[in-house]
């Protein structure tokens, strides 16, 4: 894509527990793909993907779980427009870890960013361990909107991509988004949500 052909460049940035999904939810998105044995992502640096979501240039990065991995990933997600909180409903702990993720980015984040919750591996129902009302209720109570997705089957990936994007646009529209890539000052980190402009459903 050239300089010309799009109006804005969007970082979204995956974080969450290790082994929740975060890669291969890119991965499904930007491929099509579903990786079997998907390794761990080490730092963050090669795991960065770009594509052109409704015209505009968005970059994907995908960060690690692993503790030794939190100062690295901490620097990179500072300048996100978006971060896509994921957790595993099969996994109590990547849970039970998500205030922990919320000090984060209240601490780091952008204090503009659009963060959206999302719960992944939905085609492991019956191994669920976190009921899909219990993370509403969490999701509701830090404005934060929630998605289940599994990126094994497919399931409401393009939906999660597309309606960030969208959003973003919506908002840069309305020129309520730092859309150049400093870094923002860190420190004063909150959650929005109102995806409604082009759901794909
Ligand atoms: N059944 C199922 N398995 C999934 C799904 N998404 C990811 N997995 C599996 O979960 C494991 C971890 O996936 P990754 O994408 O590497 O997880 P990650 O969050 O990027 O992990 P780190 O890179 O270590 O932070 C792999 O074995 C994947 O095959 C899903 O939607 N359904």
């Amino acid at each position: 894509m050239s300089m010309e052909d799009y109006d804005y460049l969007f970082k979204i940035v995956l974080i969450g527990n290790a082994g929740v999904g975060k890669t291969c939810l890119v991965r499904r998105f930007t491929q099509g793909l579903f990786p079997p044995g998907q390794g761990a992502t080490i730092g963050v640096d090669f795991m960065i993907k770009t594509v052109e979501i409704k015209g505009e240039k968005v970059k994907i990065w995908d960060t690690a779980g692993q503790e030794r991995f939190r100062s690295i990933t901490q620097s990179y997600y500072r300048s996100a427009n978006a971060l896509i909180l994921t957790y595993d409903i099969t996994c109590e702990d990547s849970f039970r870890c998500l205030p922990e993720w919320l000090r984060e980015i209240e601490q780091y984040a952008n204090n503009q960013v659009v963060t959206i919750l999302v719960g992944n591996k939905i085609d492991l129902a019956e191994k669920r361990e976190v009921l899909r009302q219990r993370a509403e209720d969490f999701a509701e109570a830090q404005s934060m909107l929630y998605l289940e997705t599994s990126a094994k089957e497919s399931d409401n990936v393009e939906k999660l991509f597309l309606d960030l994007a969208c959003e973003l646009i919506r908002e840069a529209k309305q020129n309520k988004l730092d859309n150049n890539d400093t870094a923002p000052m860190p420190g004063e980190g909150k959650t929005i949500s109102y995806l409604s402009c082009c759901s794909l459903n």
